[in-house]
Parts: C-alpha cells; structure tokens; sequence
C-alpha cells in the first residue's frame, strides 16, 4: 500500500525531523537520494552534461545539492539561476565549491545539449502555473536533448491536486522525498510526473491522506476458497444489465462477475436470452431482480436503458437491504432523483465517468481527489470516479488512486467489465470502498495484460480477468509496477 501524504502533511512530518537534526541534513538526504537516481536513470556521471533550472526556494536547494554532487563525479553542470538573489546560499556555494558553471541568461542554461535537465523551479511551495521566465526555460528544455528530471514535483503542478493551471515542467521523471504526493498519481499531474522515484527522508507520517493498493494488498482481500466454502459463503452476486436488442453491456458484465470467482453470478433483465448463451455458469432469469433469487449484492445500469422499467428496477434493488453498484444508464436515473439512494441501510457505489458525475450537479475540475471526496459524502455513498487514475471514495472520506491500467482501457464495454468485477467483490462481503478500489486494480491490471498483445477490446479483459486475479495473489509471478 502506498500512501499519499499532501504538502501540508509532508511539511509537518518534515519539522518534527529538522527540529533534531543538524541544518541541512535533511537537504542532504534528499539531494543524495536524487543524485542516485541521476546516476541510475543517465548510467555515468564523468562527462555527463546537466542542466538545473532553479527556482527561489528549497526545492531550488535541493537541484543546487545534487549538481554539486554529480559536478564532484565528473559530470559539467551549468545551474540556472532564475530568481539569482534568492537561489539558496548553501547550495550554491556548494555548487560552486564543486567547479559548476552558474548562469543567469536563460540562453547559457546548455539545455540544447544537456544530457540531463533537473527542474528545481518550484517544489511542494509552488503556486499556479509557471511565471514567465520558468516557463521559456523549461520549454528549452522540453525542445532540448535532455532526459527531464522534477525534484519533488515537477514545477507548475498542485502536489496536492494535480491540478495544472498553466504552464508546467513535463518529467518523464520525478524523484519525491518522504513521501508520494497526490498530484502526482491523479488528474493532470499524472501526466507530467512521468516514473516517480521515492527518496526516503526517514519522516514519521501519520494517516496519509489517499492510498494506492498495490497487488499485495488486493490480494489479502481475496482469499482463495476454502474447505469449508460452498457457493453461497464465497458470494452471489446479480447483475441487472443489457437489454434485449443489445445484450453486450450484459454478457460483460456477467462475464467480468464470474471471472472474479464468486461462488454464483445470478442475471435478471430482458438480454437472458444472449447472457444464457453465453455463460452456462450463470442462473439466468428474464424477469425482475425480485424473481433472480437470493444474492448478495447487486450490480444495476449498464445497457439497462432509461425508461420508466428501468427506473423501478433501480428503485427496487435500492430499497433492499443489500450492497448496490450503480452504473451508467442507472446513474442517468439516479443523477434524476438521488433520492432513491438516502437512507440506505447497505453500501451504494457509483461508478461515474466526467460526464455522468457533472449529470449530479457535481463540480468537477483539477482536483479530481476532492470531488470525488465531496460527492462521497454529499449522496453518503461510495464514488468511483473514472479516469486516467481512477479515484474512490468513501461517505467517510477514506480514499484511494489506482494505480493500474493504460489507456487503451478507453475503449466501449470495458466500464461494464469494471461494474461486474466490483460487483462481484462486493457479493463477498468485502467493505464497499475497498471492494470498489480492488475490482479498479484489478481491472487496470488486465488491461495491461491484454494491451501487451496490442489494442484492446473489452472482451479481452475477461479472457484476462483470472490472470490478473493470480498476479495479484502472487500465483501467477510478479508484473513490474511503475516507480514508487
Ligand atoms: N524543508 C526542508 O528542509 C526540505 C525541503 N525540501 C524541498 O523543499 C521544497 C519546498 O521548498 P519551499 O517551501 O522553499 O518551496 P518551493 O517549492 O521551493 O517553492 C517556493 C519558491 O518558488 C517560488 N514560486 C512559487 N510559485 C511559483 C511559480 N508558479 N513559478 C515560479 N516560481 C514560483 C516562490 O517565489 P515567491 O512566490 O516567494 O516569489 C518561492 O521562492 C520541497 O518541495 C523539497 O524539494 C527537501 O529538501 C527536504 C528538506
Ligand atoms: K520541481
């Protein structure tokens, strides 16, 4: 599990280690640690040329600390002073102890040859987008040579959002310290963290405040079956999707259920005919959720339509006492009249895209994690709120960033694929926000197995669903991650 700590969290976690450290010895540890990565990421130091933009504040000190490092290894490093009388005293000194060239003309900064551009602008203080100035420097570096480098958080992001206002460095790495902010696992700032390398700065943290599973963690949440499990202890779980004339939405989602290996998929709606001839495994009715049989948890919308039967099965499966994912054609409905979802005595998940969680009247915009934080406990439900990192979040404000897929998974069914595998977690009893962040993990995990035979279509992610269970449960050998 990794956590994820903000700005806020990570400065306070810093006071307590400088209050009983010598000055500067936590800038040490965190520009040793980026001096290594360097290292790793450019394989030699002796003539390696590096670029250090670098801004006003800490972070700036930071980039000043590592060049001075790889400057005493043999590589020539030219720093960019773009706020010169504020750059960090130590760090410049030491930069210049070690024979590096120090410029303040943007045009001497080397970045059309760099081999290596280390963007110390701005850190976990940066506010907006880049100034102007920043912005012309790291756009020479974007058109240079150089592999781009973030120190902490790559310069124009919100470490705690993801937001990207204006302009902003983009990394193809970030080396952070103590610990993984959100912005750089969510929302825009995904995109311009690039491989995030963790720098441990031996902080004590507290609770964080979002976590990433890792397939360790969803794999303690699926315990193999054992001798003593029948079908109905391993979990049933019903799927109300699709429709007579497009059975798709429903043999995806029934298929994405039993490939999540509960004890008993039951399916209920008009597409019977095309679920039944598909999965023989399934127990198949073309009636109500009410004719199905007994289940533990229902998984409703997908292909369903919007029309006034649709509408009273959602109210139906909403007024039972059972855990219920609600999904797109239902979410339409319930957007209409939330209502159906107050008072609820079980768990309700939501698995909105941007458009169907705006359809509630909820603002969406940079912070992705907030909003889906705010719609959690304003409906007293659980949201998964798709995207390139998809985001739960719980009434209670537990929340977490998925850490899997890629985006070829932006492809047509593959969302009723993810609707039938958290179905299915929810039917073992599994507690709604982690049932509904492990079926995200694990539907971003067989995407990445089926994408690694070249595009994807939705179908393929059942054909994967078991390999990427196994992985995950660490019987079918290890898949790399990516960084922290
Ligand atoms: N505490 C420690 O010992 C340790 C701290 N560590 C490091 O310190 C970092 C935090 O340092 P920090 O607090 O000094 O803030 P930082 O991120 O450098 O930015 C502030 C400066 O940026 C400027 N600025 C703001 N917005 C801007 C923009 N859009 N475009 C351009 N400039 C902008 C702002 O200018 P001003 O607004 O004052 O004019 C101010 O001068 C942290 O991320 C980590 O790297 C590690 O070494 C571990 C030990
Ligand atoms: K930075």
């Amino acid at each position: 599990m990794t956590g994820l700590y903000t700005a806020d969290q990570v400065r306070a976690a810093e006071a307590v280690v400088l209050a009983r450290t010598p000055e500067g010895a936590l800038m040490q540890r965190a520009a040793t640690g980026l001096a290594t990565v360097c290292l790793r990421l450019a394989g030699r130091a002796v003539g390696l040329r590096v670029t250090l933009l670098v801004g006003a504040g800490n972070n700036g000190g930071d980039a000043l600390w590592a060049g001075a490092i790889l400057a005493r290894r043999g590589a020539a490093v030219t720093a960019l002073l773009l706020d010169p009388d504020r750059a960090h005293p130590a760090g410049l000194a030491a930069l210049r102890r070690a024979g590096a060239r120090v410029v303040t003309a943007p045009d001497a900064a080397g970045s059309d040859r760099a081999d290596l551009v280390l963007d110390g602008i701005t850190g976990i203080g940066g506010r907006g987008g880049l100034r102007p100035t920043a912005a012309a420097a790291v756009a020479d570096a974007v058109a240079g040579p150089g592999l781009l480098v973030a120190v902490d958080v790559p310069s124009g992001v919100d470490a705690d959002t993801g937001a990207v206002p204006g302009e902003a460095f983009p990394a193809q790495h970030t080396v952070t310290f103590g610990a993984v902010k959100p912005g750089l696992v969510v929302g825009e700032g995904r995109g311009y963290a690039g491989v995030v390398h963790l720098v441990d700065l031996g902080l004590e943290l507290g609770a964080p405040s979002a976590r990433r599973f890792g397939d360790p963690d969803v794999a303690a949440r699926l315990p193999d079956p054992g001798a003593g499990d029948d079908k109905y202890s391993r979990g049933v779980v019903g799927v109300h999707a699709g429709s007579a004339t497009y059975p798709g939405a429903a043999v995806l989602c029934t298929g994405a259920a039993l490939r999540t290996r509960p004890g008993l998929v039951r399916y209920a709606g008009t597409a019977a005919e095309g679920v039944r001839a598909a999965w023989p495994e399934a127990i198949v009715t073309d009636g109500r959720p009410a004719d199905a049989g007994r289940v533990q948890a229902w998984v409703v919308g997908p292909g369903a339509g919007t029309d006034d039967e649709a509408r009273s099965v959602l109210a139906e499966v909403l007024a039972t006492e059972l855990p219920v994912l609600v999904d797109a054609d239902a979410l339409t409905l319930l957007a209409a009249s939330p209502e159906l979802a107050h008072d609820r005595s079980a768990p309700t998940v939501l698995t909105p895209h941007d458009r169907e969680f705006t359809r509630f009247g909820w603002e969406l915009g940079g912070d992705r994690v907030g909003a889906a934080r705010s719609a959690a406990r304003d409906l007293g439900v659980t949201v998964l709120l798709k995207g390139d990192a998809t985001v739960v979040a719980g009434p209670d404000g537990t929340t977490f960033v998925n850490g899997t897929g890629t985006p070829w998974l932006a492809t047509a069914g593959t969302g009723d694929v993810l609707s039938g595998v958290v179905g299915a977690l929810l039917a073992t009893g599994l507690d709604a926000t982690e049932a509904a962040a492990a079926g995200a993990h694990l539907h971003g995990r067989a995407g990445q197995l089926a994408a690694a035979g070249g595009p994807l279509i939705a179908s393929d992610l059942l054909r994967h669903l078991p390999t990427a269970v196994h992985l995950t449960t660490g019987r079918g050998g290890g898949l790399g991650g990516s960084g922290a």
